[in-house]
């Protein structure tokens, strides 16, 4: 090690934030000669991070310390082996990665609530951590936005480091990974980037959806996808719908995504929305209660990210103001949330898309008919309105041609039991809040 470059460590350890010395700046190698003093940084990732933020204090530190005699240069490389294997960077005593995951360290299983829409995709995604590249290979977990996919996936990465602290595991954007092979193909370092992929114990990629029509990203991900696969290697991917719905992506792409198990996340449901909601409140130290939850859980039923954002707003306003949180003070907080569904979501347009979905006419729906293949659609119109809008059971029942509030009540109970037991119930539940949902 350059005498040098341990006197610029330990100024520079002084002077950067710790979390960002230990990832960024520690695992650089320092090799002198002609003149010049060469960081050897393990990775792309910690070669451009370190140019883009810390060159000019490193090279400022060098210059104090050689007297103006060094001149700085960063390539990427390691002094056993300059034309690196990328992953293979740490050494034997060190227990510090050196490959920065990417994770976040928040996205975890025991932060993650369970429901029926997630649990599937739960349950595998913890397999994989038990058994990487043997249980399920490659993962695809598909979805909508906002319902968890990110979070199960590192949760995977997260798991598989609190077992193995020294596993390489990569998360990146699948916008990243095409966006860096450009790069590559421009600095003529494409074999570099090859070697670094294929040395990932587990590989997550995000949203592989992005690689839609870019064909030469494609080819280079098929061909490290396949050299993962054949050592066993994991390799968990995430898409917004079903590969072969992928317009754009390539055939054998879609067919290999379907290799290992593909599970969807659905929509939570009221109940699981709401758990959502007070794991999220306890994580941020905010006492929530079960009425308010359900409250926010009721109003908004999109998706998961909405649901958080809703919570963020109740809790700065709560802390803003010195007030507690109750109903109405959510209620008052969540204000133009609250209209805005209204305008989206009403029992008339409920009324139209179940209609519409089990191809009955909308007076049906109000009428007297007692005919299951009507009372089932009244029945989970209703319920949809109870769980979609703020209408009371009467008004509800009002909008049904004139009915009780009893008997909505009873229609949300009967859907929900449905629901539990019948999984045609569940699914068309889910396909009709989903369409009303976006
Ligand atoms: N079941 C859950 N329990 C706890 N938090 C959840 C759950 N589902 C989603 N979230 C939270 O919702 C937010 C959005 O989730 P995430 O980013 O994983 O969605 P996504 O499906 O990957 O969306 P996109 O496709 O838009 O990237 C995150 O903060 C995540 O923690």
């Amino acid at each position: 090690m350059s005498s040098i470059w341990d006197n610029c460590l330990a100024k520079l350890e002084n002077e950067i934030a710790s979390a960002d010395f230990s990832t960024w700046i520690r695992p650089l190698q320092a090799v002198e000669g002609d003149g010049r003093i060469t960081l050897l940084a393990p990775n792309r990732f910690v070669l451009d991070w370190v140019k883009q933020h810390h060159f000019a204090k490193i090279e400022e530190t060098i210059h104090e310390f050689s007297n103006g005699s060094l001149v700085l240069n960063m390539e990427i490389g390691s002094k056993k082996s300059p034309l690196l294997t990328m992953a293979k960077i740490v050494k034997p005593a060190e227990t510090k990665k050196a490959i920065p995951s990417f994770l976040n360290k928040t996205f975890t299983f025991d932060t993650f609530v369970e429901g029926k829409s997630n649990q599937l995709a739960r349950a595998a995604s913890m397999q994989v951590t038990e058994n990487i590249g043997k249980a399920y290979n490659p993962l695809l977990i598909y979805g909508s936005s906002g319902l968890g996919k990110t979070h199960l996936m590192q949760a995977i990465g997260n798991g598989v480091l609190q077992k193995n602290p020294s596993a390489n595991i990569i998360y990146l954007h699948s916008e990243r990974f095409v966006q860096d092979m450009v790069k590559a193909l421009q600095q003529n370092s494409i074999d570099t980037f090859k070697s670094f992929y294929r040395t990932i114990d587990v590989l997550l990629i995000d949203d592989i959806q992005f690689f839609a029509g870019k064909e030469r990203s494609q080819e280079e991900f098929f061909h490290t996808f396949n050299t993962l696969l054949e050592k066993k290697h994991q390799v968990v991917l995430t898409c917004d719908k079903y590969p072969k719905e992928i317009i754009g992506l390539e055939d054998r792409l879609k067919s290999r995504f379907g290799w290992g198990l593909p599970v969807s996340i659905e929509p939570p449901d009221m109940e699981t929305r709401a758990a959502i909601l007070m794991k999220k409140a306890q994580l941020a130290g905010v006492n929530l209660t079960q009425e308010v939850a359900f409250f926010i859980a009721r109003r908004i039923p999109s998706n998961v990210r909405d649901l958080e954002g809703a919570l963020r707003r109740v809790i700065a306003n709560a802390q803003f103001t010195g007030r507690e949180i109750t109903t109405e003070f959510t209620k008052e907080a969540l204000h133009d949330l609250i209209s805005l569904q209204d305008k989206l979501v009403n029992i008339d347009n409920i009324q139209r898309t179940v209609a519409d979905y089990y191809k009955i006419r909308v007076a049906d729906l109000a009428s007297k008919n007692r005919k299951q293949i009507i009372t089932r659609p009244r029945q989970v119109a209703m319920c949809l309105a109870r769980e979609l809008t703020s209408h009371s059971f009467p008004e509800i029942g009002n909008a049904f041609g004139g009915r009780d509030h009893t008997t909505v009540i009873n229609a949300c109970k009967r859907i929900r039991e449905l629901k539990e037991a019948d999984s045609k119930m569940a699914e068309d539940y889910a396909n009709l809040l989903r369409s009303l949902s976006h």
